[in-house]
């Protein structure tokens, strides 16, 4: 039988991952890199999942998908854990990042300081507004919008970030394709079309505060209802039920790495 090359072994993993997970894997990974800055070689379970917000099962169900066990009594050793979670999630090479739409949102996102460390360079920025053409933002002039195919190609983009209002968001993501973009993040509130080979996440914030919303609206019933459980069944006091260890969504602590990783994303 022929043996299985390590690419093949991470495409079979990384095909049984839930989603879900996969938000999480990216928190891990967030908080072993700086275990690593700070020159921690071993991290146990309860220490991981205690800083991620997710309990500790959860955690070593989710390391299980990397085949990777850890050792009792040492945990598991932080540099190994990098590797294999990076290698996962496609992050053992650089992926160039295109932020179209350079107003409120694209500015934050042009001057962030912090997608070139975790492996996204901004490398190229797109408006139609002439005021801003050529203009530096976070140290890199604005392209005009017509652009977007021939630099993204130049440029070897591989992550379109969309910042335009909604109605331009299908033409900018059309040019993002061209281009040869494979991943777009979607700031507009409007559903794109794409070819199959492109992948597209939507972050919705306003999604993200009604479930919130959702959230609070169910911790307040909960605690009505053992209140007035209380009263009629002469409780003594004992704290509701209301408020699961879970946000709602696919797990994860209510502050941690939840379906969202705390990044506040909904697939489209
Ligand atoms: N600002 C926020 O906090 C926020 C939060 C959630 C979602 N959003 C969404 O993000 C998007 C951007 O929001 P914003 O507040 O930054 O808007 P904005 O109006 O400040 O900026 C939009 C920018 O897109 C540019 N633009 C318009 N048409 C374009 C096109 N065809 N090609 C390239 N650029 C084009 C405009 O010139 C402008 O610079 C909107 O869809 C908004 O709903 C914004």
């Amino acid at each position: 039988m022929p043996a299985v090359s390590d690419a093949e072994d991470t495409a079979v993993r990384a095909k049984q991952i839930p989603e879900a997970a996969v938000a999480r894997l990216a928190v891990y990974l967030r908080i072993l890199s700086g275990l690593a800055e700070q020159g921690t070689t071993a991290v146990s379970s309860e220490e991981l999942s205690a800083a991620a917000g997710v309990n500790s099962a959860k955690l070593r169900k989710d390391l299980s998908y990397l085949g990777s066990y850890g050792t009792r009594g040492v945990g598991y050793e932080v540099q190994v854990l990098v590797s294999q979670i990076e290698r996962i999630l496609g992050l053992t090479r650089q992926h160039r990042v295109a932020v179209v739409g350079i107003g409120n949102l694209g500015h934050a996102l042009a001057n962030y300081g912090g997608f070139p460390g975790r492996g996204f360079p901004v490398e190229a920025l797109f408006d139609l507004d002439a005021d801003l053409i050529g203009v530096p933002v976070g140290g890199l002039p604005v392209s005009h919008m017509d652009d977007i195919p021939r630099v993204c190609s130049e440029r070897e983009i591989s992550v379109g970030i969309i910042a335009t209002p909604p109605t331009a968001a299908q033409s900018v993501c059309d040019r993002l394709v061209a281009g040869g973009v494979q991943c777009i993040l979607n700031f507009a509130p409007v559903v794109l079309q794409v070819p199959a080979h492109v992948e597209v996440r939507k972050v919705d914030l306003a999604v993200e505060l009604q479930i919130l919303s959702f959230h609070v609206a169910r911790r307040a019933d909960s605690a009505a209802s053992a209140g007035s459980a209380g009263e009629n069944q002469g409780n003594t006091g004992l704290p509701g039920t209301g408020g699961s260890a879970d946000n709602g969504s696919t797990g994860g602590g209510r502050n941690g790495a939840g379906t969202d990783g705390g990044l506040g994303m909904v697939v489209r």
